[in-house]
């Protein structure tokens, strides 16, 4: 899987190296690549903005440099296979599911936009070239798109055949498929006490049918307080 991010910070993505993608990235299951947008900016000052048409506050970003980068990243052929994501406060949510299906792509392109967003062109021209995803991390507004991308990259990386060393952990967690789509029962590891608090007896009964049912019921009472929209049959 090849990751390249577009952004007028590329260092925001150095953290990549590090921990688990960056073994991934040792082990050559990922390649990640960083690039400066003002690469493809050609005056003195290296522009990248300019002022909204039709008014208003902010600067929005020029679709000059974007559309040079993706001349020279993917060139004009259209190739529904690569993936073009678009961190924005207006996308559809990034849920567990968008993960799962963008960690069998083989290529995606993060192009992560500043100020107040990208001119709308470049949207409409990568759409007619590629799989456009506008997605958002959550209902709250971010400086720019970096930080999205780098959650975004975690949540679809860790789920890539032999990223994890433990790929059994991936099916008891929050929003997984096995889970029925519910958060995760609390887990406990030793000790037994701890300033006052036990671990709950059915945990140390050894018995795996009760544990199970126990662990059953935690996911669904924790969702059922926290999460009411992801209970499907209530
Ligand atoms: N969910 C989300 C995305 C964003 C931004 C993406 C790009 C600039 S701000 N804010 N919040």
């Amino acid at each position: 899987m090849r990751l390249d991010y577009l952004t007028i910070f590329p260092e925001f993505f150095d953290v990549l190296g590090i921990s688990l993608l960056g073994k991934a990235v040792d082990n050559g299951i990922v390649d990640i690549h960083a690039h400066d947008l003002r690469t493809w900016t050609h005056d003195r000052h290296r522009t990248v903005d300019d002022t909204p048409c039709g008014g208003g506050a902010g600067m929005v970003m020029k679709p000059d440099p974007w559309g040079e980068a993706f001349d020279d990243l993917l060139g004009a052929d259209p190739d529904p296979s690569v993936h073009v994501v678009i961190p924005t406060p207006s996308g559809t949510p990034f849920r567990q599911d968008d993960a799962a299906q963008l960690s069998h792509a083989d290529r995606i392109v993060f192009c992560c936009g500043r100020y107040e967003g990208i001119d709308h062109r470049v949207i409409d021209y990568a759409s007619e070239h590629w799989s456009v995803h506008e997605l958002s991390l959550g209902d709250y507004v971010l400086n720019g798109g970096e930080v999205a991308a780098l959650a975004m990259t975690e949540a679809i990386v860790r789920l890539v055949p032999g990223v994890l060393g433990n790929p059994e952990s991936l099916s008891e967690e929050s929003y997984s498929q096995d889970q029925e789509g519910l958060l995760e029962y609390p887990v406990y590891t030793r000790p037994a006490s701890w300033r006052g608090w036990d671990v709950p007896e059915v945990l140390m009964s050894g018995h795996h049918g009760h544990i199970a049912q126990w662990r059953r019921e935690q996911s669904r009472e924790l969702t059922r307080r926290r999460r009411p929209d992801l209970l499907t049959d209530e």
